[in-house]
């Protein structure tokens, strides 16, 4: 059953300039965008930076304004125009990419955890310690260290004092945005490991956004993929790395370097077979838009030659 739905959704930000400061352009940085996560599931937004995987993250949250489309979590629309606003923030919640800058330097740690609880629940001083306290113990860090402050702590440990804050309300969604881009190689896995744990043990439905295929490979059971603001594949995990239809999906796949020696040369293969395959897509765009005369043109009267045609 689908948890979360989005549906054909579009957020364009608006560029001013100019003396007036008019609207002059905008960036489609969402342009159309559908897919749904099924309860239970990890569903992966995979892309480049700036194909727009953290504003679709954030407009699920509520934290952008969206131009066109529809998101809905279970029953409810949740940017519908008319009616009574749904609050679905303890149901949603979010993991940030930079476990630093995500948790106020200024507070403690009992604070930081307890803030979502007090926001939703009265509970008495003691009961509130309690429930920060177990929480922390529940994501692996000594229920001793509530009145730290974040500095105290590793990277790897802030981010699971995140996870607490995050898990507080007991969520049904996770939105985790490049949880691990900002840790260690050597932390990311334990990171990794544990928010499965965390998941399994709350039966927690996450919506993984990352750029590191590796990380997502490791993660989800379905991904889409995600190219200048639009859904270019989606589909099972697997059958994505194992099969990618789409050119962009083909070059994503083919960049990962694999570590396995015996694979070495079946990878160079696939590489430049995608290089070959990518060329041809790039002469075929050109002939779609009947530029390949222009380019004849361009190269005939500076005298230089054409790339060999793949
Ligand atoms: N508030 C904003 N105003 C104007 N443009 C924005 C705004 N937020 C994002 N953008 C633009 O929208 C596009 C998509 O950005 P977004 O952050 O969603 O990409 P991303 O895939 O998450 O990349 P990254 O991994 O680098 O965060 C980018 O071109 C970005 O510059």
């Amino acid at each position: 059953m689908a948890l979360l739905k989005v549906d054909d959704l579009k957020i364009h930000f608006p560029i001013h300039g100019g003396i007036l400061n008019r609207k002059i352009d905008e960036v489609k940085a969402v342009d159309g965008v559908s897919f749904e996560v099924r309860e239970g599931e990890t569903y992966g937004l995979v892309g480049e930076s700036g194909s727009g995987k953290t504003t679709t993250g954030k407009a699920v949250m509520g934290l952008n304004n969206i131009t066109d489309g529809d998101i809905y979590f279970e029953d409810s629309h949740l940017n519908a125009k008319k009616g009574k606003k749904v609050d679905v923030r303890n149901d949603i919640q979010m993991i940030f990419q930079d476990p630093y800058s995500s948790l106020n330097p200024r507070k403690r740690v009992i604070d930081i955890v307890a803030e979502p609880i007090r926001n939703y629940e009265k509970l008495s001083k003691d009961e509130e310690k309690k429930r920060v306290q177990e929480l922390l113990e529940r994501v692996g860090i000594s229920s001793d260290s509530i009145m730290k402050y974040p500095h105290e702590f590793s990277g790897g440990q802030r981010q699971r004092i995140g996870v607490a804050r995050a898990i507080a309300l007991n969520p049904k969604l996770i939105i985790a945005d490049e949880p691990v881009s900002a840790l260690d190689v050597s932390v990311q896995a334990q990171v990794l490991n544990f928010l499965q744990d965390i998941q399994k043990e709350m039966d927690l439905t996450l919506f993984f956004i990352a750029h590191d295929l590796g990380v997502i490979k490791h993660m989800c059971d379905r991904i889409g993929i995600m190219y200048q603001g639009r859904l270019v594949e989606e589909g099972l995990t697997e059958e994505i790395f194992n099969n990618p239809q789409h050119i962009y999906t083909k070059r994503l796949v083919a960049a990962i370097p694999d570590v396995d020696p015996r694979n070495r040369e079946k990878h160079r293969e696939f590489r430049a077979q995608i290089k070959e395959e990518y060329q041809q897509s790039f002469y075929d765009y050109f002939n779609e838009e009947g530029l390949a005369f222009n380019l004849k043109q361009i190269t005939d009267t500076h005298k230089v030659a054409l790339p060999e045609r793949g």
